[in-house]
């Protein structure tokens, strides 16, 4: 009966309330399906829009990745309800409201509920704590990003990007007019991995990436599984993908062990985000310092997942999307390469100096602005809350979704959908009407903890690449901007590289 009580509460009672409670604050939205919310509707939109290829130069394409909340706000308004399954959601897309909701310390605003899966791939860790527990990782965490460290990690940036630069060129020297197409955004995969683990794990960099790689072969073979029937007892059998899951976790935990145990030996734990979590982690141990600072092993591995998933693929994609904006506006190109060369000739750029590449700057916030890797940002009520003049009910899911108010013209103007990096010749604060119109790393107490890594990270790579080469788009790149748990070009990003020597 119990059960049953709570489905009719979850299932029927509580959609028809929530309901009733907006439309009597004037907020509408889609009606609500028996358990399925709007999925089926979300689905067939996305498929039918999913099909839509757009001119090359066209950034109009939010019709692709969110055809429901177009749809439903101009059928609806701002804000409107809509239901994911059977939880509400309200779609916010006024920055007052946002800015509201994403700098509230109150605690009354969490991280929405994750599915288990997810929170297995990525790490149930600082992103997706609460209260007291985020507090405590965050300020563990912190120190890693200062400043000083951040110049010592350049160099490291540096050296990846060289490696890669050095790869591009042997490729692009492999035909012979210099010019081959290459799948840019595969490159840069690559060297985000080796720049995350390396802030991670330091000179153990190598046997990082293979720690990351062993979860993500874990991951796929636990994802397997759960199609199977569950049968008690049945993950102790010798089946072949048990033996699998064995083998890797053994791998796992063998990979982690002769990473730390060095450490530990010798009570060097190291600058790196493992170091500083050690050091916490070991010294209240000992009795040192404040007791509610530990971490304990399970944690760190879980912080040092979280860091890898919000680390590579944003920054990755990140750069990719600059290049795609730097093939198709040569003159941003031209511009670019020209500032690197006067700042750095054709000398390796110096780390403390990339601060000074200001047109640089200028272009990856636009890219920030018009290709946000991260595209939807989702909080939960833990209380009745007021924001502006809407009232939220506890539990209430609320949806920013940033690529779609970085488009709002009343915010940047009537030139929103064009590319025009000048609008941030004066910085972020001063590129759109609101200080905090730039929403790509988020605002507040949690935004992200990476972008000054994750600029910096772009920067040393597009210096290096600008020294080198010219670059333009292959005639075989589809523009199709899809959203894979990042903003990614669906068919990668096939480009031709022309070592600028053989330009000349
Ligand atoms: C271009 C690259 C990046 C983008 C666009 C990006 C974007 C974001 C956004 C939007 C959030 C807030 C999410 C939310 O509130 O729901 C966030 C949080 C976070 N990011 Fe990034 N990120 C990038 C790079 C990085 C890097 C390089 C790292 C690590 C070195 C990182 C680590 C994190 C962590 C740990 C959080 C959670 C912070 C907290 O909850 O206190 N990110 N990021």
């Amino acid at each position: 009966t119990q059960l049953w009580d709570y489905a009719v509460m979850r299932l029927v009672w509580r959609p028809d309330a929530i309901s009733k409670w907006f439309r009597e604050q004037g907020i509408h939205g889609p009606s609500y399906g028996f358990l399925n919310g709007c999925n089926k509707d979300i689905r067939s939109l996305k498929e039918e829009t999913d099909r839509l290829v757009l001119d090359v130069r066209d950034h109009k394409y939010l019709p692709r990745i969110a055809p429901h909340y177009l749809k439903w706000r101009a059928q609806y308004g701002d804000p409107f309800l809509y239901w994911h399954g059977a939880q509400a959601r309200i779609c916010v897309f006024n920055y007052e409201l946002a800015r509201q909701i994403l700098s509230s310390k109150s605690g009354h605003f969490v991280k929405n509920d994750v599915h288990p899966n997810f929170l297995a791939l990525v790490g149930n860790k600082l992103g997706f704590m609460e209260g007291a527990d985020w507090v405590r990782h965050r300020r563990i965490i912190n120190p890693v990003f200062t400043i000083d460290k951040l110049k010592m990690m350049t160099k490291t940036m540096l050296d990846f990007a060289e490696t890669m630069v050095k790869e591009l060129e042997h490729q692009a020297s492999r035909n012979e007019n210099g010019e081959k197409q290459l799948h840019i955004s595969k490159f840069f995969s690559q060297l985000t991995v080796h720049n995350i683990s390396h802030a991670i794990f330091g000179s153990s960099y190598e046997l990082g990436n293979k720690v990351f790689q062993a979860q993500i072969d874990l991951l796929r073979i636990t994802m397997e599984a759960f199609l199977d029937v569950l049968i008690p007892g049945f993950k102790y059998l010798p089946t072949e993908r048990n033996q699998r899951r064995w083998m890797l976790e053994r791998e796992l935990k063998s990979l982690l062990t002769q990473i730390i145990q060095p450490r530990l030996a010798t009570s060097e734990y190291g600058n790196d985000l493992l170091g500083v979590m050690l050091d916490s982690c070991i010294e209240t141990k000992q009795g040192g310092k404040q007791v509610d600072l530990s971490l304990s092993m399970d944690e760190i591995i879980h912080e040092c997942k979280q860091f890898f998933f919000a680390g590579h693929d944003t920054t990755s994609q990140l750069l990719t999307w600059s290049v795609y904006l730097l093939c198709i506006y040569p003159e941003w190109q031209e511009k670019l390469r020209k500032e690197v060369f006067k700042e750095f000739g054709r000398e390796s750029p110096n780390p403390n100096a990339l601060n000074k590449l200001k047109e640089m700057a200028m272009v990856l916030l636009e890219t920030l602005r018009l290709y946000p890797p991260a595209l939807f940002m989702q909080r939960k009520a833990v209380t009745d809350m007021t924001v502006g003049s809407i009232k939220l009910p506890k539990g209430i899911s609320i949806v920013i979704p940033i690529p779609v108010m970085h488009r709002d013209k009343e915010v940047w103007g009537d030139d929103a959908d064009e590319f025009n990096p000048l609008r941030f010749k004066n910085g972020i604060t001063g590129a759109a009407k609101v200080p905090h119109g730039l929403l790509a790393f988020s605002i507040g107490p949690r935004s992200c903890i990476g972008q000054n890594f994750a600029m910096l990270e772009a920067k040393s790579t597009l210096a290096l690449m600008l020294q080198k080469f010219s670059f333009t788009l292959s005639p075989d790149y589809v523009h199709a901007p899809v959203d894979m748990f990042t903003l990614k070009p669906k068919f990668g990003l096939p480009i031709f590289l022309r070592p600028l020597d053989k330009c000349n």
